[in-house]
């Protein structure tokens, strides 16, 4: 008979020195946060050990494409929809843009065991899909509890591990989750950034012809690569731009020399404010060149700070693919991929800057645009991967507004 998820859960929290021997020797996989608190259950994906921001996502789909956007990195993502697996992974859904960009979460957890593909698009186990990637994973988690103490603490530091002989080194983990350095103040873009600029040819998929090619004239897009997300890409060569992709490093001279009609900043991990250290020069230098600019998430709180703006750590964060967010413009309410810990402040957004989107959830800023200079940005993901399409349209309008090149 096949085990009941039940049977398979043993991950209540409980501290080191509560648990015994032989518990911890039949466990193959653990979750520590920086507080001590450990829950046992069995390792999947990559063995060895991973540290990073715990946060949860609400999705009940897609999780390939969650673990595979370059935005997670240095971060462990607890799903709370339990059933891990049944997708499998496959080529297509790829999210990251370049070789560098799979560098991308950490970890996952999970509260059933991942089960086998069975879906007609898998091309692997996601179980083998997680190992290939690096991505140590832990099942068997009460992942209920897990998500209940984010959503009263906030995010936590953790480190997870997966040994195979079921030799864990629980003090090992519990100093590596202690030592981990917090959110706030790391610059992660480096790690994901594509090496080399280049241009972009994919466009939107369709079934059965899969997915088609990115225009050969139109406007040119040149999008900052912060750890882009490939839909990103594909979405803006399926509303018709030429799509040049350049490194988050790039100085406004650069971009400027490409001539491109508009700039993208993409999305990307860590603190914005870390990130925009070096990066905030380029972003200010193309507004003030007046280039038609379009922000997304990091992207979204860069421009914010490039204006003078702040940026604050949210509590429990963003992650998931069902967050009702209001565009103050239509009046319509659309349902979006979200991925952000930390959020713009609206108080602080200058005068020249006009509030678009809402969080329907919290009442968060999800988008501004600037007044006296074609800058439009969003907190949201309208290129979903995974999620909800209503927010597609963002592309379209933001290509269909770009002088033809
Ligand atoms: N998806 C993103 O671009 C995330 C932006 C930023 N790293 C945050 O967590 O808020």
């Amino acid at each position: 008979m096949s085990e009941t998820i039940e049977n398979q859960v043993r991950g209540k929290s409980r501290f080191l020195k509560d648990l015994s021997r032989a518990e911890i020797e039949a466990a193959t996989g653990a979750v520590v946060l920086a507080d001590g608190s450990v829950f046992l259950g069995q390792g999947a994906g990559a063995t060895g050990t991973a540290t990073g921001e715990l946060c949860f996502n609400t999705a009940m789909t897609g999780h390939q494409e969650i673990l595979a956007d370059p935005s997670y990195a240095g971060q462990v993502v607890c799903f709370t929809f339990p059933h891990i697996g049944n997708v499998g992974a496959n080529q297509e859904d790829e999210e990251a843009a370049s070789d560098q960009a799979r560098r991308a979460a950490v970890g996952m957890v999970s509260r059933a065991k991942i089960t086998p593909p069975a879906s007609w698009r898998a091309e692997q186990g996601f179980e083998e899909w997680l190992a290939s990637r690096g991505i140590v994973a832990v099942t068997g988690i009460d992942t209920r509890t897990l998500t209940r103490r984010i959503r009263e603490e906030g995010m936590p530091m953790v480190a997870i591990g997966h040994a195979r002989d079921g030799r864990l080194d629980l003090d090992k983990l519990v100093a590596l989750a202690k030592e981990a350095p917090t959110m706030e103040g790391r610059e992660l873009t480096r790690e994901v950034t594509g090496a080399a600029a280049g241009g972009w040819q994919s466009a939107d998929w369709k079934w059965p012809e899969g997915y088609a090619e990115g225009p050969k004239s139109g406007p040119k897009v040149v999008v900052l690569d912060y750890g882009v997300k490939a839909n990103i890409l594909r979405r803006l060569a399926g509303a018709g731009a030429r799509v040049h992709v350049m490194p988050g490093s790039s100085s406004a001279e650069d971009v400027i020399r490409e001539k491109p009609d508009g700039v993208v900043v993409s999305n990307g991990p860590g603190d914005p404010a870390e990130t925009g250290k070096f990066a905030l020069a380029t972003i200010r230098g193309v507004i003030e060149a007046g280039i038609p600019v379009l922000g997304i998430c990091l992207g979204h709180q860069m421009i914010a700070l490039a204006i003078g703006a702040k940026t604050v750590k949210m509590t429990q964060g963003h992650h998931g693919a069902n967050h009702p967010v209001k565009n103050i413009e239509t009046g319509q309410v659309e349902i979006v991929s979200m991925n952000h810990g930390f959020a713009v402040d609206r108080d602080s957004l200058p005068d020249n800057a006009k509030e678009t989107h809402v969080s329907l959830f919290d009442g968060t800023n999800c988008g501004f645009m600037l007044t006296d200079k074609p800058v439009t940005s969003v907190q949201h993901h309208p290129e979903a991967s995974p999620g909800p399409q209503d927010s597609f349209a963002v592309f379209e309008k933001f290509v269909g507004s770009l002088a033809r090149g």
